[in-house]
């Protein structure tokens, strides 16, 4: 999967499913994998792997993308396989509809049921809900976390770029690091309940899943300010994985 700030991998090795991320590669390292993979080698120097790999030659690569020029670099492999939207059974699509979020909803569908709701916290915040017919409800977007912090470090003078707090902040800070995460933490955590609440008022017994690469800071903190709605959330790191899985299989 490519996201925005990432590659997210899963590897099907032998029996078992192991699951890396990367940053986005260079063209040059692309083709190093793909010329390994080409000649039936696993190119550990760029894609460290634990344990012996060896890879079959012309190895399977099914991606998904969010981010076109990323995707193009891979097209040169003769064994890629690009999942699209329109592969995905979801009724009530929108063309330009992000593939990870309709294989995360799918995916989230398909393993807890529907209707389902995903909030994917990663480049964007993004909140994706599916009913009982398969059928896309909607959802938003919004500047995830990291974004957050990094748009108000460099879009001002006078506000130093940091990191996210390991625990729920003091909400009214008296200093300008601590001001900055009270502020994104406690409404990204207010807007995320507030969707949620919104969610259960159409689909009470709807499941919530939560993925994405600060899925666990924003667990964190909505344990911290509503332990009964963070017990209800399923957190889940792999779910555009199972979703892809569910799409490979049907074909
Ligand atoms: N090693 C890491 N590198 C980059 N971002 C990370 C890392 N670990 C956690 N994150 C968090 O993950 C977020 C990005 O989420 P992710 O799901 O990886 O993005 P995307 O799928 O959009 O590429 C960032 O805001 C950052 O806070
Ligand atoms: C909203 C997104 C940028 C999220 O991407 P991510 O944070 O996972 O990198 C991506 O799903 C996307 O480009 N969507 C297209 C617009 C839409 O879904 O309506
Ligand atoms: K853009």
């Amino acid at each position: 999967m490519i996201g925005n700030s990432r590659l997210h991998w899963a590897g099907f090795i032998g029996e078992t499913l192991q699951t890396w991320d990367t940053n986005h590669l260079p063209a040059a390292a692309i083709k190093e994998i793909i010329e390994s993979w080409s000649a039936g080698i696993w190119p550990q120097e760029i894609l460290p792997l634990k344990g012996t790999v060896s890879a079959p030659r012309d190895l399977r690569l099914y991606v998904a993308s969010v981010v076109p020029t990323q995707t193009e670099l891979w097209q040169t492999y003769p064994a890629v396989r690009i999942i699209t939207l329109d592969q995905i059974p979801l009724l009530g699509i929108y063309p330009t509809l992000g593939i990870d979020r309709a294989l995360a909803v799918w995916g989230a569908g398909k393993i807890w049921g529907w209707p389902v709701l995903v909030i994917d916290a990663g480049t964007a915040l993004t909140f994706t809900g599916a009913d009982g017919n398969h059928q896309l409800v909607g959802g938003a977007i919004l500047p995830g976390l990291g974004l957050q912090l990094k748009s108000l470090g460099q879009k001002t003078a006078a506000l130093p770029e940091i990191e996210l707090p390991a625990e729920i902040p003091q909400r009214f800070a008296l200093n300008t690091k601590e001001a900055i995460q009270s502020g994104i933490v406690y409404t990204v955590i207010a807007g995320v309940r507030d969707f949620i609440s919104a969610w259960w008022d159409s689909y009470p017994e709807s499941r919530i899943l939560l993925t994405g690469g600060d899925r666990t800071p924003i667990f964190t903190y909505l344990q911290a300010q509503a332990p009964e709605v963070a017990a209800l959330i399923t957190v889940e790191p792999n779910l555009i994985f199972w979703g892809m899985h569910s799409i490979v299989n049907i074909q």
